[in-house]
């Protein structure tokens, strides 16, 4: 008999009876919410009239709501804004086709050390217990002379013109964003993207194929991006979930055809002295249905500086000194790890609440000093 492969990726697990005990994760973790119990809490905003530039304009109005979405969640979802359906089916379409095909396929562009983007499962870091029910592939979209090819999947056919595309479309779109974000803190339009540098955008097609143990199991855990700003486009399945009172309550973002979901990331978080929240988010999964969602991460060079753009009379700055981008991605990987080792602690030791959130808020001032 000719020997099995083991099944590796959650696309060939998906058709087990029951879950690996790798991606079990814990009761406090699991989804009380469903994947189909939409909510419409997360502003849905539309851009139609962005150009009417007066005072009293549209422009105005679209101010208004994305600066208040920003203030109470760091999470909204925009619509007309521009983009053609089609495009956003071509995505998906080429993103189904990928994930379908066998691992061995998509092992061949396994994303390891150094390499400039590629396919990897679950994505969860060493120091996690507890898999991620994800594959995903990175493709590093900018800057374009970055790009390394052979990374690119040659299968389906078409990914090059289509991600070109949908870069230049996404980055119009953020770059409108930006300029709002910047106004809403009362400053030049161009001041954010002016400390960014060079923008890299980093791609990410997520899937997550059905799942044996749904109950049981995340696509993709509670955290916040590590970005500046990130454009998911999800499909019409659900799971995305977002929290603003430190995951006591979830909602379920209603997936709306030719929507774009914003989270704000790490970067619009500091540069705001927190005035902008960071979407504290993750993606549950489900029994009948695979579930995509393409995020394109917008990130600033490496040495950019990030530090808090202006701090308001009586208002603490979050950050003492500037920091480089990678020193706050760096930061941000470092909290996120010790947050999950001080959880672990908690429940060994029976902290109460108070107890558990007193420690998470110090770490959290220990990493700003
Ligand atoms: O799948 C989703 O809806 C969320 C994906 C996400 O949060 C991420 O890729 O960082
Ligand atoms: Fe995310």
């Amino acid at each position: 008999m000719a020997p099995t492969t083991a099944a590796i990726t959650p696309t060939s697990q998906a058709h087990e009876k029951t879950l690996g005990e790798q991606y079990v994760v814990h009761k406090k973790d699991r989804a009380m919410v469903g994947h189909k119990d939409f909510s419409d809490d997360i502003p849905v905003i539309s851009l139609a009239g962005i150009d009417e530039d007066y005072p009293g304009g549209r422009r105005e109005q679209i101010l208004k709501k994305i600066v208040s979405a920003c203030e109470e969640w760091g999470i909204f979802q925009v619509v007309d804004h521009g983009i053609s359906d089609e495009l956003f089916t071509q995505m998906f379409e080429l993103s189904r086709q990928f994930f379908a095909l066998p691992d061995e396929y998509k092992l061949r562009y396994k994303m390891t050390q150094g390499k400039k983007g590629g396919f990897t499962v679950s994505s969860h870091f060493p120091d996690e217990a507890v898999a991620n029910w994800r594959e995903l592939m990175l493709f590093m979209e900018r800057p374009i002379q970055g790009r390394d090819y052979s990374q690119w999947p040659d299968k389906p056919e078409g990914w090059r013109p289509i991600i070109d595309e949908y870069g230049v479309k996404l980055a119009e779109v953020s770059g409108k964003l930006y300029e709002l974000l910047s106004e809403g803190l009362r400053l030049e339009r161009d001041a954010l993207t002016k400390t960014l540098g060079e923008i890299h955008g980093h791609l990410v097609v997520n899937h997550y194929p059905k799942c044996p143990q749904p109950d049981l199991a995340v696509g993709l855990k509670r955290h916040t991006d590590p970005s500046s700003m990130t454009v998911l486009l999800q499909d019409q399945v659900g799971g995305l979930q977002a929290t603003k009172d430190d995951a006591k309550t979830w909602v379920t973002v209603r997936p709306i055809k030719n929507a774009l979901v914003v989270n704000l990331g790490e970067h619009l978080y500091y540069m705001s002295n927190g005035r902008y929240k960071r979407a504290d988010h993750r993606a549950i999964v489900n029994g009948e249905h695979n579930r995509m969602s393409i995020a394109l991460f917008f990130h600033g060079e490496n040495e950019a500086k990030v530090y808090p753009l202006n701090v308001k009379e009586g208002e603490t700055p979050l950050l003492e000194e500037p920091i480089t981008y990678a020193e706050m991605r760096k930061r941000h990987n470092i909290l996120y790890l010790d947050r999950i080792k001080i959880a672990k602690l908690a429940e060994r030791e029976n902290w109460s609440q108070e107890e558990l959130m007193r420690k998470l808020t110090e770490l959290e001032q220990r990493s700003n000093a």
